[in-house]
């Protein structure tokens, strides 16, 4: 097919600058005319016209009404990653639009960094990093201890694909799983990573290490707050790999502070990145990466291919692996 037959599609996010973006701009020129932004703003009434796909590559671009409106043929938004908190649904699907995620292409790389940071947390790994290359070479790993994640108990809020996955690597480190989830799993899958079903309270009582997987939406904005926290064990530590708004964070500081738990472990946070001089950098007993879940070749790679297929089968009318509809 000839490249001005491709459908138009409009590419946000990539700078063009990283080799893993440039592979994945290839990607999509095989089966898009790609456009970019530049391009866009350039001659909106011509390139807005060809555009029936929106491919959207980082987290936060702004999808807003005047950038619909500049679109008459838009189709379907692609967005690479499965949190869409980002945009707004309901406004999009006014304009007739569907929205697709991706959430099989992101799930073990984010399992993986729950369980990065649940074990870099534990082992106490960013202090020892510290004392390792700090000048003073008299030091003692008994001064500062970590704790095991073997046989400990983790409590999964949240049973989707990426809790599902953090509970398969968690049964390999022979830990007690506890899950809360809005379903309950079948008994089947149950067994097969070896998760107990429970109650918010009880998990939040019982955990050595709480980890939050759950979508953020209304129901979950703000799930762990002040009670949550006193609910959890002075020697628990919390895990975020859902997004920073699930949790109430000036209640997270407080409870750090005062030992009401004994650390946290953050992919994400709220706003990202946090301002320098917010409390939670200061803090001792805290690490944070920056939203890094997704941040591999072979997750990039995926996502962008799992997009491709949801986009090209809403052009091609045949049925959308993964749409996403306003609540
Ligand atoms: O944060 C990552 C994602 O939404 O996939």
């Amino acid at each position: 097919m000839a490249e001005q037959e491709l459908p138009g599609l409009l590419i946000m996010g990539i700078g063009g600058t990283h080799g893993v973006q440039e592979s994945l701009a290839a990607l999509l020129k095989k089966h898009f005319s790609v456009i970019t932004m530049k391009e866009l703003l350039e001659n909106k009434k011509e390139m807005g016209k060809k555009i029936q796909c929106v491919f959207v590559s980082e987290f936060r671009p702004t999808i807003d009404q005047e950038l619909l409106e500049s679109l008459p043929n838009l189709k379907v938004i692609g967005n690479s990653g499965v949190g869409v908190d980002h945009l707004n649904l309901k406004m999009i699907s006014n304009f007739g639009v569907k929205v697709t995620n991706t959430p099989h292409a992101v799930a073990d790389s984010t399992a993986d960094i729950g369980m990065a940071l649940m074990l870099a947390s534990a082992r106490r790994l960013v202090e020892g990093f510290q004392i390792a290359v700090s000048p003073d070479t008299n030091y003692f790993a008994a001064d500062w201890l970590g704790v095991e994640v073997t046989r400990a108990t983790l409590g999964i809020i949240g049973m989707g694909r990426i809790g599902y996955k953090v509970a398969q690597r968690a049964r390999a480190f022979e830990m007690k799983i506890l899950y809360h989830n809005r379903n309950r799993r079948s008994k089947e899958e149950e067994q097969a990573i070896g998760a107990c079903y429970s109650g918010m309270e009880d998990l939040l009582q019982q955990s050595d290490f709480v980890m939050l997987v759950v979508n953020l939406t209304p129901e979950t904005e703000k799930l762990i707050g002040k009670k949550e926290l006193g609910l959890m064990k002075p020697t628990a530590t919390l895990i975020n790999i859902s997004r920073g708004a699930v949790i109430d964070q000036d209640a997270l500081v407080e409870a750090l502070q005062s030992k009401t738990i004994k650390a946290a472990a953050l992919d994400v946070t709220y706003p990202e990145p946090l301002p320098r001089n917010h409390p939670l950098l200061k803090l001792n007993n805290v690490i944070i990466t920056p939203h890094i879940g997704t941040a591999t070749v072979q997750a990039t790679h995926m996502m962008a291919e799992e997009a491709i297929a949801n986009m090209l089968s809403v052009l091609n009318c045949q049925p959308i692996p993964s749409e996403v509809f306003p609540q």
